[in-house]
């Protein structure tokens, strides 16, 4: 690659000085001995200087691949590195996720009613569904609701740029910048087209924000409704883990100021289509390092999870110019949730990615997160071994459970992938607790990456914690 583009550099600077001189003296046109190799040191030099810029730049250079099943906290994690590292890009784009945290809202609303309906029919007796007087009042409010729930589709298509996913109703998906066309802030392309779709969406997002502000005690009203809080704390409604967040925070959300907080950012649900590719500069020992993340959206996630084989595909259409690929960093994204067995599958996609040969050289970081819902659930006496049998008579305990889960990835990295080259780190991670220097896994990525740009000769066979 460096050796292709010093080779085009040398023949276009060729090409530019013998052009200059044919037309400033056209009657002497050839070179004399001396001068023919005055220039070709000069475009030697040229050529060294842009070889060691490229080396230099590759050097600087930290790819990071996230991978993980859909909702595990990929782009969550990114927008942490953001919002640490590059706090002004995000503030510029802060007022592009007004819509997605009205659209996170709406499709909450929708959920609640869609699991009230599915209670209705079953007509549970004894619960609060079973008294007409209830259903009344819950039919009420659907019924004030209804001019914001029929904003959903359009919302979705704004956000998406009228993707829409087959087989699935709309939903909103981020993609390539997408951004650029729903933030104010980024508004000033002269393309007519361009600046057409940013007025509609502008026109949509003003039009919730109006039917929101309206609507918003009857949300308040539905939110803390007995019924509601009867049916979620006995899991009969089952929302995503932002929706419990912004109801909660509805009444600051409808008022016609509001400008999303980093808190708001960080619990707001967006699905990634695609691979996204984010690039954030990062000051370390006296040099800037640029990382690169590869946020490649969880909807393939659940692609790799049942079809291994598909793995080094996606790792190749992510990044294909050399033969590792120069990932310097994999993280692969697990969501645990003792109610559901998902470690079978995770540890079966693991375990393809530890035996890639493209993936060889990249050190393996498996995050565990949402590790708050994990002790929450435990808090709540909620039995591993129940859903997972050989938990066995281990104690129910986030650090028994966090032990043998992590046992697990050790066992696999020991049988498919343990290399001096790529040391393997476990950790539960909660991607919503705000980066601060001194908390893991953070501490660890630094360590990591110090390590990583430093010789790899240094490198020991690692388990990190
Ligand atoms: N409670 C809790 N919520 C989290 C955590 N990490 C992410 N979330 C929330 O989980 C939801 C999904 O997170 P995303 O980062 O969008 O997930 P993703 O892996 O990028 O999903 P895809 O793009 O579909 O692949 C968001 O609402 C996040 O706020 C965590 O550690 N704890
Ligand atoms: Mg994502």
């Amino acid at each position: 690659m460096a050796a292709s583009v010093a080779l085009q550099r040398r023949s276009s600077l060729a090409s530019q000085r013998s052009s200059r001189r044919f037309s400033s003296d056209a009657s002497s046109m050839f070179v004399s001995t001396e001068e023919a190799t005055l220039i070709n040191d000069r475009i030697d030099e040229e050529i060294r200087k842009e070889a060691s810029r490229l080396k230099d730049a590759k050097r600087r250079e930290i790819k990071v691949l996230l991978l993980g099943q859909a909702e595990s906290g990929k782009s969550t994690l990114q927008k942490q590195f953001q919002l640490f590292y590059a706090s002004k890009s995000l503030d510029a784009e802060r007022h592009s996720w007004i819509p997605v945290v009205y659209f996170n809202i709406i499709k909450a609303l929708r959920m609640i009613f869609a699991e009230l309906d599915h209670e209705i029919t079953s007509q549970t007796p004894n619960e609060p569904l079973s008294s007409s007087a209830v259903r009344h009042e819950l039919n009420d409010l659907r019924i004030k609701l209804l001019p914001l729930l029929s904003l959903e589709n359009t919302l979705a298509s704004e956000l998406s740029g009228g993707v829409a996913i087959a087989g699935g109703r709309t939903g909103a998906y981020v993609r390539l910048g997408w951004q650029s066309l729903i933030s104010s802030t980024l508004a000033t392309s002269s393309d007519t087209k361009k600046s057409r779709v940013e007025n509609r969406t502008r026109e949509t997002t003003l039009l919730v924000a109006r039917t929101l502000a309206v609507a918003v005690d009857d949300i308040e009203a539905l939110w803390m409704h007995e019924s509601i809080r009867f049916y979620i704390q006995k899991r009969k409604i089952r929302l995503d883990d932002s929706a419990s967040y912004f109801l909660g925070h509805i009444q600051k959300i409808a008022e016609p100021e509001y400008t999303p907080s980093n808190d708001d950012i960080l619990n707001v649900r967006l699905q990634t289509l695609g691979i996204m590719e984010h690039s954030i500069p990062i000051y370390t020992g006296g040099k800037t390092y640029d990382w690169k993340l590869y946020d490649v959206g969880g909807a393939r996630g659940q692609v790799l999870a049942s079809t291994p084989s598909y793995v080094p595909k996606i790792v190749a259409n992510a990044y294909t110019e050399s033969d590792t690929l120069g990932y310097r960093i994999l993280m692969m994204f697990l969501e645990e949730d003792p109610k559901t067995n998902r470690i079978d599958d995770s540890l079966q996609l693991f375990s393809t990615i530890c035996s890639n040969p493209l993936l060889k050289d990249a050190h393996l970081v498996v995050l565990l997160n949402k590790a708050d819902i994990l002790r929450e659930k435990l808090d709540a006496k909620t039995k591993v071994r129940k859903y997972i049998t050989s938990f066995g008579d281990r104690p129910n305990t986030f650090e028994a459970v966090s032990d043998y889960f992590r046992s697990h990835f050790i066992q696999v990295y020991r049988r498919k992938g343990a290399s001096p080259g790529r040391p393997l780190y476990v950790h539960f991670s909660s991607m919503l607790v705000r980066i601060r220097h001194n908390t893991t896994p953070w501490i660890k990525l630094k360590y990591l990456y110090i390590k990583t740009i430093g010789h790899k000769s240094n490198a020991k066979h690692h388990i990190g914690r």
